[in-house]
């Protein structure tokens, strides 16, 4: 009873946090949204309301209408709209970074955009349709001097640093095998979700499977070597609404990753539970993770040394940073504002995290047949 009480205080104390007042002495990070994404509010805007160096000032949707309906519900300054409204927001001298949570295959097109006018860009996960274009976001980021993270917010959570810090202290052993999922039951998920959509960079792997591979290589702190096996359902013809992939790793670590956008019933009545599991196996143990993606509401982590009892551990906060109620997003914002005013994050994740990442997911693609999503048609200006 006292655990499902404590639940509620997290969960609604994350999403109507105490609002935070402006450092007298720090200029407050001011970030433009493009797109009235579904999203946004947990990614960004809650959190933000927290943040003492973060106001989310703009957002820009394809609709003036939308964007300023968004604006209104979530208390947002300034509106753009229109057929021009996301170049605009971009061009905008009022803002210092842009969140982009558009669909996957439009990614790429617009934090080149973005970071060609001088922004630093919070960029949603996976970071693009291909670690080419991965890698040229970065490299441009690079060049211009400006913050580009993909928002593996997670990574930022204390569950994965416990759980990454329990296997590197050795307790266990050397990894043998990972098995990371996240998979959702059918119904959750519209047909006509971006997700379901191959031109713009859909399929459950590009959209939970890179969560998945992204916690295969972390977990394992090995790359694969190559990927051994891919079965995949199909939603339509190049979209896979589940894929399950084995790989073999450095050290003999086998890994397999489970994703599904819309699970079916079992024995066609039976409604699925989520699965946002993750275990690794040790030479001398195995540990369970309940909920490695959005731990904040709940999650467990499962410390079996082999031949004894389980123990059972808890990471709302680090020693010296957060509270319970932080979410992933929170603890993300965190450490992007930090990187921004040029200070230390507590986590960070690499831009070679992300384009390694993208490889995986492509070669994923190409053993199942499926092919990588499109690349963009953007073409960025020769200065560039
Ligand atoms: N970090 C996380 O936990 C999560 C991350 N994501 C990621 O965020 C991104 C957005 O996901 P989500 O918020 O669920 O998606 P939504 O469909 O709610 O939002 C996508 C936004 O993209 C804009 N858009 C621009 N062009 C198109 C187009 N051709 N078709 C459809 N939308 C378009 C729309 O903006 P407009 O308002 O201008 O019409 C829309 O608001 C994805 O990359 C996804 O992977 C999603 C969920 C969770
Ligand atoms: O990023 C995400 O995290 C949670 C999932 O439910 C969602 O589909 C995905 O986009």
């Amino acid at each position: 009873m006292s655990s499902i009480i404590s639940l509620v205080q997290r969960v609604r104390t994350m999403q109507n946090p105490v609002e935070a007042k402006p450092l007298p002495d720090s200029k407050p990070i001011k970030f433009g949204i493009l797109g009235a994404a579904a999203i946004a509010p947990s990614a960004l805007i809650d959190p933000a309301k927290s943040h003492p160096e973060a106001v989310v000032y703009a957002v820009a949707a394809r609709s003036h209408d939308r964007a300023a309906a968004f604006a209104k519900k979530h208390n947002i300054e300034k509106v753009f709209g229109g057929p021009n409204g996301y170049q605009e927001l971009i061009d905008s001298p009022e803002i210092d970074a842009i969140y982009n949570p558009l669909p996957n295959g439009l990614h790429y097109e617009w934090t080149m955009k973005a970071l060609a006018a001088g922004k630093h860009v919070l960029l949603e996960k996976p970071a693009a349709n291909t670690a080419e274009e991965t890698r040229k976001m970065f490299e441009l980021a690079d060049h211009k001097g400006l913050v580009l993270l993909e928002a593996f917010h997670y990574r930022f959570h204390p569950v994965a640093n416990r759980v990454k810090a329990i296997i590197e202290s050795g307790e266990l052993g050397p990894v043998k095998s990972t098995k990371t999922s996240l998979a959702i039951p059918r119904g959750i998920m519209k047909p006509d979700d971006i997700r379901f959509n191959y031109s713009i960079g859909g399929g459950a792997l590009m959209d939970m499977g890179c969560y998945t591979i992204n916690a295969m290589r972390y977990f394992a702190g090995v790359e694969p070597t190559s990927v051994l096996s891919v079965e995949h359902d199909l939603d339509s013809p190049q979209v896979d609404r589940k894929t399950v992939a084995k790989f073999a790793l450095p050290g003999n670590i086998t890994s397999t990753i489970f994703c599904d956008l819309a699970m079916p019933p079992a024995l066609k009545i039976i409604p699925q539970l989520p699965d946002i599991n993750a275990t690794i196996e040790c030479e001398k143990g195995r540990i369970q993770i309940m909920n490695y993606v959005m731990p904040t509401a709940y999650h467990s982590i499962t410390v079996t040394p082999t031949g004894k009892k389980s123990r059972v551990e808890k990471a709302y906060t680090f020693p010296d940073l957060g509270e319970p109620w932080w979410s992933s997003y929170r603890y993300q914002l965190e450490a992007f504002i930090n990187k921004v005013k040029g200070r230390p994050p507590h986590v960070w994740v690499t831009k070679e995290d992300s384009i390694k990442n993208m490889e995986v997911i492509e070669s994923v693609y190409a053993k199942s047949g499926l092919g990588s999503r499109p690349k963009s048609e953007y073409v960025p200006p020769s200065s560039e």
